[in-house]
């Protein structure tokens, strides 16, 4: 896509897709990165050669699409400055948010009467072009702007388009699922450790085993039971292992931890609001001054 796009917030979303935007072959003079943190943005200034500012004004200038990729509390403060930027007519800047728990509503009530917002459920696995994205427009988006936020995040990985009422459950999947399965791996890694191998070994072998799982479920066409079964020998090691799970109540864990995720995301707005109106909304971009 050639449209100009601002991304508010440098930090490890932010800086994922933008890594995978410029892999992507995005040039790096249709991006512009708003970070308020002067050490962060130093950082991404000598890592990507992009211009950052700390000034979210001039950031938004002249973009058609504005990335929001700030933490929940700071999701307000971000939207009083986008509500007092111009944005010009002809342009039709879209806001797409990726941050988790925060409904479109919300930054419709702040932006202009009728502004276009998407939101986006990303994972980090975005850095390398294997971002599952799950994306749900808001009120006032079109079918054309929704297709332009599907190129964009196609551009990074796979995308799927929701009703926003799914988002809690999405999160507790695909945002925050690759946590679960990197502590999978430094479980089995320690594992190993424990018995007898070396500490690059077990890294070796658990992270390349993750690898090729995850390869061979989504190239194979067979169903994760399927792929189970024929790793499964009677009477055989893996039974015995996968015993040990089940005794352990593996499923039941990953019930009670999606199901903790989805309340989390759920109760984001409600909190944030409740924060916000006891501290006052701060707005982060105080000062006008580049960081390049
Ligand atoms: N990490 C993940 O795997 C995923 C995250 N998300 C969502 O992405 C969002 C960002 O998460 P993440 O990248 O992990 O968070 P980070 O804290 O790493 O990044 C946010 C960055 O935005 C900066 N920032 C905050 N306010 C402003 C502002 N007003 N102007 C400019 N910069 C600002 C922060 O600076 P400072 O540090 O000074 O506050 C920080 O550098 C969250 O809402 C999260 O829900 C969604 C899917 C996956
Ligand atoms: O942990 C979080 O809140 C964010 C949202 C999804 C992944 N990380």
């Amino acid at each position: 896509m050639t449209e100009r796009v601002a991304i508010i917030g440098g930090g490890k979303i932010g800086e994922a897709l933008l890594a995978g935007l410029i892999g992507s072959g995005k040039p790096v003079k249709d991006l512009v990165v708003a970070e308020r943190s002067a050490e962060r943005s130093a950082e991404l200034v000598a890592d990507y050669g992009i211009r950052v500012t700390s000034d979210i004004a001039d950031a938004v200038e002249g973009a058609r699409v504005v990335v929001i990729a700030v933490k929940p509390d700071a999701v307000d403060g971000v939207l009083q400055a986008l509500s007092v930027t111009d944005d010009d007519g002809e342009l039709e800047r879209i806001t797409v948010t990726l941050v988790a728990g925060i409904p479109t509503s919300r930054y419709e009530a702040a932006l202009p009467a009728g502004s276009p917002v998407v939101r986006v459920m990303p994972n980090t696995p975005m850095l390398v072009n294997e971002a599952m994205s799950a994306i749900s427009p808001g009120r006032y988006a079109s079918e054309e702007q929704v297709a332009l936020t599907v190129r964009l995040m196609e551009a990074v990985g796979k995308v799927t388009v929701v009703p926003e009422k799914l988002m809690d459950a999405v999160t507790a999947i695909s945002g925050s699922g690759p946590a679960y399965f990197f502590l999978m791996v430094e479980a089995m890694i320690d594992a190993g450790v424990a018995l007898g191998l070396t500490r690059p070994l077990a890294s070796e072998l658990a992270v390349q085993t993750v690898k090729g799982a995850g390869v061979l479920l989504s190239e194979s066409g067979l169903s994760p039971v399927e792929l189970r079964a024929a790793v499964t020998s009677p009477a055989g090691t893996t039974a015995a292992a996968l015993k040990e799970f089940e005794r352990a109540g593996l499923r039941h864990a990953v019930n009670e931890a999606t199901a903790a995720c989805a309340e989390i995301s759920a109760k984001t707005a409600r909190r944030v609001e409740v924060e916000g109106s006891s501290q006052g909304v701060q707005v982060g971009a105080e000062t006008a001054s580049e960081q390049q």
